[in-house]
């Protein structure tokens, strides 16, 4: 099929699945990653789902960007941490002394790019421009230590400070855990008018009279989204903050996105999804008083819980491919399982902008629990923006061509933890991004190259 590349006003960015992808078992919290910890990897066919979903969601007419991986294994985070010697001597001893250190800093994470940074469009900040700030990601330390680059990539990605803005991450600290966009999402008429920015939270740092999970981590704090909201420029009647309800986190639901996704004027979500589902609904509703909103709720009678975490139902794109016509782009997953399926086949009927359901195959992400959202960032994009946003970044059938070979060559197609300690994977990891930021025309970015 020809794709017909129509500017929509909203770009994903997703983000290329690294060299080093693994099952390591390093999300407490995350029920998929708990469970496939230290089941083989296959990078190659990771990378490669991942370049085909951008392909697909192109072909229905939409702007898909590409960001690249971090640097992995992390030389410079071990040698901070007291491994010396050369780069074979470091990798060794941090295996011999902990094989799970080493996992965390050869993990492929920064792949989920919802966790990259929160952005807000230039319709909704004071100074009219795209504001970004990267997620420090405090809560697990092998994500905590992704925003520095991620905060150089993005920048060269958007890189014209008339129209970008970027932040440095929150201060590294639980009190400011900041999850980024998968925690957040927008509701808006139209991508280019003013939107409301929902910025949902799992815990208070400082307010303990407020409810939070007590089995598994709250990562997303109230304090860091509402400092995101001041950096960003957003006015109260742009932004609103949700508590998220505990009580699906201490059941595995450990970003907002793995139970609520909005898009434009629809805001689908399980029941349980947040603290207080009526206030809050009607606190949108009050903040968007000429916006015809579509509240998409799914009970538990129709979807239990458990199965809505396990097929990830609400982590699905929901994509506008013409004005009051959108497509939710579901894993397999969903097609796998029953009663997901039985409610997606009633979806697209109930009389909401939600006109199709596509499937796509992500199983390597998923298994680490991330899904279609995970894998993305959505920028939301005015024509003079896309203009500015680094071209050799935007996916096209040259591009998807590209890196596709450039996966062949670089990439295995088998990975266990202990093939972390290699040398060999070092090497070629450093080879494959030294070509890609050519490819992606980002200079130097990686500690390696500078
Ligand atoms: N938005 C989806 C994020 C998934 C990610 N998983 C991981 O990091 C698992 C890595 C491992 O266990 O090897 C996380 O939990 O932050």
């Amino acid at each position: 099929m020809t794709p017909c590349i129509k500017v929509q006003g909203e770009a994903n960015f997703d983000g290329l699945v690294g060299p080093t992808h693994n099952y390591a078992g390093l999300s407490y919290g995350n029920v998929a990653s708990q469970h496939n910890a230290h089941e083989h990897s296959n990078p190659k066919q990771a990378a490669k789902q991942g370049l085909q979903k951008m392909q697909s969601l192109r072909d229905l007419g939409l702007v898909q960007g590409v960001l690249a991986p971090q640097e992995r294994p992390d030389m410079l985070t071990l040698r901070r941490l007291g491994f010396s010697g050369n780069d074979t001597q470091v990798l060794e001893k941090a295996y011999r002394e902990s094989p799970a250190l080493l996992a965390a800093c050869c993990s492929a994470s920064s792949m989920w790019t919802a966790n990259a940074a929160t952005v807000s469009p230039s319709a909704d900040t004071q100074d009219g421009r795209v504001h970004f700030t990267p997620a420090n990601l405090t809560n697990k330390f092998h994500r905590s230590i992704e925003h520095e680059v991620t905060g150089r990539i993005l920048s060269r990605v958007f890189a014209d400070d008339q129209y970008f803005c970027h932040h440095p991450a929150l201060p590294a600290n639980d009190a400011f855990g900041d999850e980024g966009a998968a925690n957040h999402t927008r509701l808006c008429a139209d991508y280019g008018k003013p939107g409301l920015e929902l910025f949902v939270y799992g815990r208070s740092a400082f307010d303990s009279s407020l409810p939070a999970p007590t089995r598994y981590p709250a990562r997303q704090t109230l304090e860091a989204s509402r400092a995101v909201a001041r950096l960003h420029g957003l006015a109260d009647h742009s932004s609103i903050f949700i508590a998220q309800n505990p009580t699906v986190i201490d059941q595995g639901v450990f970003h907002n996105d793995v139970i609520a996704v909005g898009n434009q004027n629809v805001l689908f979500y399980h029941q349980a999804a947040f603290l207080d589902t009526q206030t809050t609904l009607h606190n949108i509703r009050q903040k968007m008083p000429s916006t015809t909103l579509h509240f998409i709720e799914v009970s538990e009678a129709q979807v239990p819980l458990a199965d809505a975490i396990n097929s990830y139902l609400f982590n699905t794109q929901i994509v506008t491919l013409k004005p009051g016509h959108m497509a939710l782009i579901a894993p397999t997953e969903c097609a796998e399982n029953a009663r997901v399926k039985a409610y997606l086949d009633t979806l697209p009927d109930l009389n909401t902008p939600i006109k199709e359901v596509h499937f796509i195959d992500v199983k390597q992400s998923m298994r680490n629990g991330g899904g279609p959202a995970c894998l993305r960032l959505r920028v939301a994009l005015n024509e003079a923006e896309l203009a500015a946003t680094n071209p050799a970044c935007l996916m096209n059938e040259a591009l998807f061509t590209r890196l596709n070979r450039w996966v062949d060559l670089h990439y295995r197609d088998r990975l266990s933890v202990n093939d972390l300690r290699d040398p060999t994977l070092l090497h070629e990891s450093r080879t494959a991004l030294d070509e890609l930021t050519q490819i992606l025309q980002l200079g130097t970015v990686y500690p390696f190259q500078r």
